[in-house]
């Protein structure tokens, strides 16, 4: 698999699914122009190619585990996984997961957060896809990086639904290859 990379220009799937996002100005606060994937979710052919893309991209590949987001990436890493046929793991938000757990602290566009990952979740050596609904700054997808390789996991690569364009994928190290559905050039 190449370093990371984003669908075909000429597949006019991404038209379809770019179409669909909602564009939410000045939320959570000014300035910031929110992609709302909720209506991806609301348009069954929309949410169809975002889960088929994905897969296209990582059917064939020895992936072991897709590792999905909390919130908005469980709902897309949850389905690929099941189309893989491989295992799940939910990155969660803090005091959420009952087990023990690893955990990373990462800065987000709008706030300092952590996240965190089962303790066996990950085995060492298994190939990991991280999977997101956007990149901002690109903060979640490092930490994601750090947690996996805690456990011992490789990531193949991290898959992000849409990249906001403001430099996140720049700032991914380099072991952290980046798919991308829709490339926005916001400039927030
Ligand atoms: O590239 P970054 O700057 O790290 O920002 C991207 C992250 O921000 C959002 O999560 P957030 O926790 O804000 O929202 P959610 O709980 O709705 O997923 C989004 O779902 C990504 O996970
Ligand atoms: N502009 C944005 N839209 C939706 N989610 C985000 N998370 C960080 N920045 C965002």
């Amino acid at each position: 698999m190449g370093k990371g990379g984003s669908v075909g220009a000429d597949d006019e799937r991404v038209q379809t699914i770019c179409d669909a996002i909602r564009v939410i100005p000045d939320f959570p606060k000014p300035g910031i122009q929110f992609q709302d994937v909720t209506t991806i979710l609301l348009d069954p052919t929309a949410f169809k190619h975002t889960i088929d893309l994905l897969v296209e991209r990582y059917q064939g590949q020895k992936v072991d585990v897709v590792a999905g987001f909390e919130a908005r990436g469980l709902i897309f890493g949850a389905p690929l996984a099941v189309a893989l046929g491989c295992a799940f793991v939910p990155l969660r938000k803090p005091g959420k997961l009952p087990g023990a757990t690893l955990s990373e602290e990462y800065v987000t566009e709008y706030s300092t957060d952590r996240i965190e990952m089962h303790v066996g979740a990950v085995q060492a050596g298994q190939r990991v896809v991280l999977v997101d609904d956007l990149i901002a700054t690109g903060g979640t997808l490092r930490a994601g990086l750090d947690l996996v390789k805690k456990a011992g996991g490789d990531v193949v690569e991290a898959a992000a639904v849409i990249d906001l364009g403001l430099g996140g994928r720049q700032k991914l190290p380099e072991d952290l290859p980046l798919f991308v559905i829709v490339e926005k050039q916001l400039d927030e």
